[in-house]
């Protein structure tokens, strides 16, 4: 089944209870961390993922846009993440499997994601052990962008090594995801969507998540 994961990123993070109530209706929320350094924006930190869990029970999928995210992940996951994704490009892959093995300990569970950059092959050695990959179909660091087509080939190859090495493994896709783009995003093999502007952007949130699930 599609699950849809509405960005935070685009919530007015002032009334941020509110508009988490606003999406209640979607699967998964999705929360952005960005350091400044990984990619050039920041946004929230370990308290406010502290305070999100306290005001909802929805399943919180937070992507770690962070240099060196392995340094966090016993962090996030105490202050209530249900899953990380951790990018291949922000460490050593041996840091990387450090950090995978960490959300194990920590019960959480664990992504790696990809920047439009890296290589579909560079899931391979983490493959299967993981719940989810997360690829990018923007650049990492703001909403609102156009959706990289190209990244639809990259969608499919990701989709061909989950299908042989972990078929239980999600394939979450972010970045650009409307009712116009969710139909080949999904059709590429993605089974998880991000959206942010798509969904805040709308005079009626539960509407356009409703929309998103039709196409
Ligand atoms: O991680 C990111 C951006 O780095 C995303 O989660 C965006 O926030 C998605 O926003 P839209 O492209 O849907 O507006």
């Amino acid at each position: 089944m599609v699950k849809i994961a509405p960005s935070i990123l685009s919530a007015d993070f002032v009334n941020l209870e509110r508009d988490i109530q606003r999406v209640s209706s979607a699967d998964w929320l999705h929360v952005d961390v960005m350091d400044g350094c990984f990619v050039p924006n920041i946004t929230i930190g370990v308290p406010v993922v502290q305070s999100i869990r306290k005001c909802t029970d929805m399943f919180l999928d937070v992507h770690l846009m962070i240099d060196k995210p392995v340094r966090y992940v016993e962090a996030f996951a105490k202050a209530g993440a249900d899953l990380l994704s951790v990018h291949l490009e922000a460490d050593h892959p041996t840091r990387i499997a450090e950090a995978l093995r960490l959300m194990e300990q920590c019960g959480v569970q664990k992504a790696v994601a990809l920047r439009p950059i890296t290589a579909a092959s560079a899931v391979l050695p983490y493959l299967e052990q993981l719940d989810m990959v997360l690829v990018m179909t923007v650049e990492p660091g703001f909403g609102g962008q156009a959706f990289m087509e190209h990244q639809l080939d990259t969608i499919r190859q990701v989709r061909e090594l989950i299908n042989q090495y972990n078929p239980a493994c999600r394939l979450e896709v972010d970045g650009g995801v409307s009712p116009k783009t969710a139909g080949k995003v999904i059709a590429a093999g993605a089974d998880t969507l991000v959206a942010g502007s798509a969904v805040y952007g709308a005079a009626d949130p539960a509407a356009a998540i409703a929309a998103l699930r039709e196409a």
